[in-house]
């Protein structure tokens, strides 16, 4: 199918613009002067033997900016934020995190994996698992234990989780698990926070928790965002911009750029349908048949 040319024109550009803020109600339509480069991607290309996940990948993330990954299961998402991560190396082009190679950038790094509960005999206590992000291997030094000791109360404030401060990770909801990492990842006031599917398996109110939280960051630290999800809508009222993977090609541009009918049929090589309906994009028709739907507000006009 033809793109329309101004969407044509929109996807797929190198070292595209920063973010202009001016699609979601709840933010200031003013023009920003563009942010620092946080992220840097030239020509890059990753691929395991003979599948590529993504190639030709120019991309440059600035301050401040909030940048969603969506796309089926094994299209690269995790991997992405692994190469940020400097645990997988490109098989072709650069990638710079803050000014320096992946690795070497971990201490400007917050990171939520993906959800996994700890097994309930975990010998480990709430403010232990956030003090992990203070007092960890990326710091090089050692803090003295009552500076950890007040972050450590400051973060767990800031997430809502100062009541279970003391409890066993193991014996915590998902939820509250989750409010955890996201403090963890918070405790060096990254320059970039990576989120790989940080608020599955949450109920809506604490999807909504913890997508504030993350966006707090940003708003308030002008830490850039890279959130892999499957599921736009609880965070599309502060999503600048979306990297759409599927089966090897790509598409980057706003959420009104990427989620369209014609730009998402032509990604997918079929007809895909996007509706907009009460607050909600849901895209239906897709090969592997995952769905967008949330019922929480956040219409694109
Ligand atoms: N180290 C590796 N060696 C070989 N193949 C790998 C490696 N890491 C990932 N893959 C493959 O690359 C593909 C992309 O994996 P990735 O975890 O990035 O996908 P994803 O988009 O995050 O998927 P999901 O939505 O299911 O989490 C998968 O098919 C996976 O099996």
């Amino acid at each position: 199918m033809t793109l329309p040319t101004k969407v044509a024109h929109t996807i797929h550009t190198p070292a595209a613009q920063p973010a202009t803020r001016t699609t979601a109600s709840s933010r200031s339509d003013t023009q920003r002067e563009p942010g620092r480069a946080v992220v840097e991607l030239k020509n890059a290309e990753l691929a395991f033997g003979e599948r590529v996940l993504w190639r030709e990948l120019n991309l440059t993330i600035r301050e401040g900016e909030y940048f969603a990954v969506l796309g089926s299961n094994g299209t690269g998402k995790t991997s992405f934020l692994k190469v940020l991560l400097g645990l997988l190396p490109l098989t072709r082009g650069t990638v710079s995190v803050t000014g320096e190679r992946p690795g070497a950038a971990s201490r400007h790094v917050g990171y939520v994996p993906q959800q996994r509960g700890f097994a309930p005999r975990t010998p480990l206590r709430a403010r232990d698992l956030v003090a992990q992000g203070i007092d960890g291997h990326k710091w090089g030094i050692r803090l003295p234990r009552r500076a950890v000791n007040h972050r450590v109360d400051e973060l767990l404030e800031k997430v809502g989780a100062g009541e279970y401060a003391n409890a066993p990770v193991g014996l915590l909801s998902g939820g509250e698990q989750q409010r955890l990492r996201i403090a963890q990842a918070l405790a060096t006031d990254p320059e970039l926070l990576l989120c790989d599917e940080a608020l599955l398996s949450l109920d809506l109110n604490h999807q909504y928790i913890v997508s504030e939280l993350v966006n707090a960051q940003r708003v308030h630290s002008g830490s850039a965002v890279v959130f892999v999800t499957h599921d736009i809508n609880p965070i599309i009222d502060h999503v600048d911009r979306i990297l759409y993977l599927a089966g090897g090609s790509f598409k980057i541009g706003t959420p009104n750029e990427v989620m369209r009918s014609e730009v998402l049929s032509e990604l997918y090589g079929a007809d895909i349908e996007v509706l907009r309906s009460n607050g909600r994009i849901i895209v239906t028709g897709r090969p592997d048949n995952t769905h967008h739907i949330s019922s929480q507000e956040g219409l694109i006009p």
